[in-house]
């Protein structure tokens, strides 16, 4: 169900401040028609923390009718970190929505049994698939393999999208035994292409924006085991990653896609701040 990328789509703004409406439509099909196997609505990339419910509820609507379109699957940003509330924005999930991308409690530190707590009483809520985003440097909060395992064998919960900040002992146990039908999304960008070698169904990545083709193509090379083209192109887009990272996400990615003529402004809402010039300028030249 979750094979292939998944571009967690930014929020463009036009030069009054308010969501460009066409934009997103445009980016949408852009990165659909250019092989990416969904879309992922107000994740962190959408700037989500940012946008008011009625902003959040077009963005849905937008990525939900050109997903309906184009038969891609929609995943929509749920964040929260208390359980009650999450499972009441869980059930109030739009139509379209094929899935729900949720943070592991954040700032609470809850510890991993109030994980596993979190997030069984959610599945039984949930009108649709869950996908843990697990993300330690952003939550605060540790997330092992044997409590992954765990969550995975919930039929209700379908992956993780997996952002532990690198590669290391609990990456190698989880894709070493992981539960049927429950599958490992690389959520950090450099480090998808080990990832996939070890196992992982394919990615949720902001840089996917910038060149979708190329990572469509590295997640197909390592499924289809050849090593030798995804290395190569693993390494190459590690370094764009590395460029479209250099400042706080998704201010260069914003800086790249405006200066491609993508969307109206590189605009971002406070407290992000737009990227410098630089840091667009060595982006571009490694897209
Ligand atoms: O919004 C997302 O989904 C992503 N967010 C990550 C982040 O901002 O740290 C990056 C990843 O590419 C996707």
């Amino acid at each position: 169900m979750l094979r292939g990328l998944h571009v967690p789509l930014v929020t463009p703004f036009d030069s009054a401040g308010q969501v460009a409406v066409d934009a997103i439509e445009k980016l949408a099909y852009h990165v659909l028609d250019q092989g990416a196997a969904g879309l992922v609505a107000l994740g962190t990339t959408a700037e989500v923390a940012a946008l008011e419910p009625e902003e959040r509820a077009r963005v849905v609507e937008i990525c939900a009718r050109v997903c309906a379109e184009r038969q891609a699957l929609l995943t929509v940003g749920v964040t929260g970190n208390d359980t009650r509330s999450t499972a009441r924005a869980l059930r109030d999930l739009p139509e379209g929505a094929g899935a729900a991308l949720v943070t592991v409690p954040y700032f609470l530190r809850p510890g991993e049994r109030g994980v596993v707590a979190h997030f069984e009483a959610l599945a039984e809520e949930t009108p649709v698939p869950l996908v843990i985003y697990h993300i330690p440097y952003r939550t605060g909060q540790a997330v092992g393999a044997a409590t992954l395992r765990r969550l995975g064998a919930h039929p209700m919960i379908a992956g993780v999208k997996y952002a532990a900040g690198g590669i290391d002992q609990e990456t190698v146990d989880l894709l070493g035994d992981l539960p049927a039908g429950f599958e490992v999304l690389g959520g950090d960008d450099a480090f998808v292409s080990p990832l996939l070698a070890l196992g992982a169904a394919g990615g949720i990545l902001a840089s996917a924006h910038v060149d979708t083709r190329g990572f469509v193509e590295l997640v197909a090379a390592w499924h289809e085991g050849d090593a030798g083209r995804a290395r190569a192109l693993g390494h190459r887009l590690a370094r764009l990653s590395a460029a479209l990272f250099a400042e706080p996400n998704p201010t260069v990615i914003k800086g790249v896609l405006h200066a491609q003529g993508l969307i109206p402004t590189p605009d971002v809402r406070l407290p992000l701040l737009p990227a410098g010039p630089a840091a667009v300028s060595r982006a571009r030249l490694l897209a």
